[in-house]
């Protein structure tokens, strides 16, 4: 019987020659992402038994981003905390604050991700780096004080679930656009568990960013991971960035008999610009059913879409135009940040009255900057819309994509973006 390309990793990482649905392994982890919020327990935990070392320091990378720089002691004594411990285990791959980025961006930009590998993260949206035709999962910090003290985790081996996606993208719409189409048709728990396979013409047509604004929100159907298989586009951006360490990788694809337990088809053709209603991801609508609904904040930014493609789509719109309310911009990474400051887009972010902001998850989970107030309504580019997950209980959260957050920015209310696009 064949097997799907999550299947043959795992059965790589576990050492077997094959794998199914449901059984147990143990995988050799390849890489293990580490944040300032789930990594210092993790220490703790060793510590608690004893043990200050890693497995392999080469596998680990590390950098602060949620509460970077630190907003309060309490975020300072954990950034601290993440210091000290990469430094006393020479981590190479640590990223200190003015290296550090939004995890999610920074990991793949700087040639960590490879495929065919098992990558774990203290953070549910690890799930990201499966645009890389790799298996990626969020873990806890119990599970990653694991991985970190044996280089090794258990799994259970996930049914694959296969999204077909065909059709070509109409204006105004992006992968944001279909990633909430898809999770509003199968809900929040429709991939619980579930390897979230996404093939087809439409995803060979997407950039590596845009496909990983997809696998970004794979947690938000509540799937174990996302993955896209290997193609040229994959191919040509680990070839720009895979430049220091690791360079070689295998690649697997899903054989044609691969057993799926729900086959998903989508054609996106005739999608709209869609935006996830307060306050699940699968609230989604088109844009046409909530034009018009008055907003006090903009975001863009975050894991899910504060790359440079993103960066610049919604410049487009701010372009001789000012933001009608508060609008909050932020760079994923220092090289986002850097090469947006070269194109000239923070230029026309500022113009336009938007704040910049350096490198950093704040804004994004309520955490810092942009808290909103008693019935504040935010349109945003990230991936979760959870009751007070920008501020105050009350407030709320709607999602989109970059374009239809910057056309929403200008005119103060849900917007269509197509309206400003000729
Ligand atoms: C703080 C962190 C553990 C959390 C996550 O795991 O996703 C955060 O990144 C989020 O987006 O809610
Ligand atoms: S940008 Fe937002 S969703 Fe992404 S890791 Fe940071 S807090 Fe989580």
């Amino acid at each position: 019987m064949g097997m799907t390309i999550t299947e043959k990793i795992l059965a790589r990482a576990a050492g077997h020659k094959t794998v199914a649905p449901g059984d147990i392994i143990n995988a050799n982890v390849d890489v293990m992402m580490c944040h300032d919020v789930t990594t210092p327990p993790a220490i703790s935990m060793l510590a608690e038994r004893g043990i200050d070392g890693v497995f392999d320091p080469d596998r680990i990378v590390v950098t602060p981003d949620h509460f970077q720089p630190a907003k309060d002691i309490k975020s300072a004594q954990l950034l601290k905390r993440l210091d000290e411990w990469a430094r006393r285990n020479k981590i190479k791959n640590y990223y200190p604050i003015g290296k550090a980025g939004v995890c999610h961006a920074l990991l793949p930009e700087k040639g960590h991700i490879r495929p065919g590998e098992v990558i774990v993260g203290g953070d549910s949206h690890t799930c990201t780096y499966g645009a890389l035709a790799a298996f990626s999962a969020g873990i806890g910090s119990t599970d990653l004080a694991a991985a970190l003290a044996t280089g090794e985790l258990w799994f259970r081996v996930p049914e694959s679930m296969k999204f077909v996606l065909n059709g070509s993208l109409g204006k105004g719409v992006y992968s944001k656009d279909i990633i909430i189409a898809i999770i509003t048709r199968i809900g929040t728990d429709g991939a619980r568990y579930r390897a979230m396979e996404f093939v087809g013409s439409t995803i060979s047509e997407l950039s590596m960013e845009a496909r990983m604004t997809i696998t970004n929100m794979a947690i938000e159907a509540g799937g174990k991971s996302g993955i896209i298989g290997f193609d040229e586009t994959t191919k040509k951006y680990l070839d720009e960035h895979l430049t220091a360490g690791v360079t070689e990788y295998t690649v697997f694809e899903s054989d044609p008999d691969a057993q799926y337990c729900r086959i998903e088809e989508f054609d996106v053709s005739a999608l709209e610009p869609m935006v996830a209603l307060p306050n699940l991801p699968s609230n989604g609508v088109a844009i046409g059913e909530c034009e018009g609904t008055e907003m006090d904040q903009a975001y863009i930014g975050s894991c899910t879409n504060g790359r440079i493609e993103d960066l610049r789509i919604a410049a487009e719109f701010f372009k001789g135009r000012k933001a009608a309310i508060r609008t909050i911009v932020v760079p994923a990474t220092p090289s986002i940040w850097k090469q947006a400051n070269k194109e000239g887009l923070l230029d026309i972010f500022a113009d336009a009255d938007c704040v910049v902001a350096a490198p950093t998850c704040g804004a994004c989970l309520g955490g810092f900057m942009g808290i909103l107030a008693d019935k504040e309504k935010c349109i945003s580019t990230t991936n979760r819309n959870f009751v007070g997950r920008m501020g105050h209980p009350k407030s709320e959260v709607y999602l989109a994509s970059p374009a239809t957050a910057a056309a929403s920015a200008v005119e103060g209310k849900l917007t269509d973006p197509r309206k400003f696009m000729s």
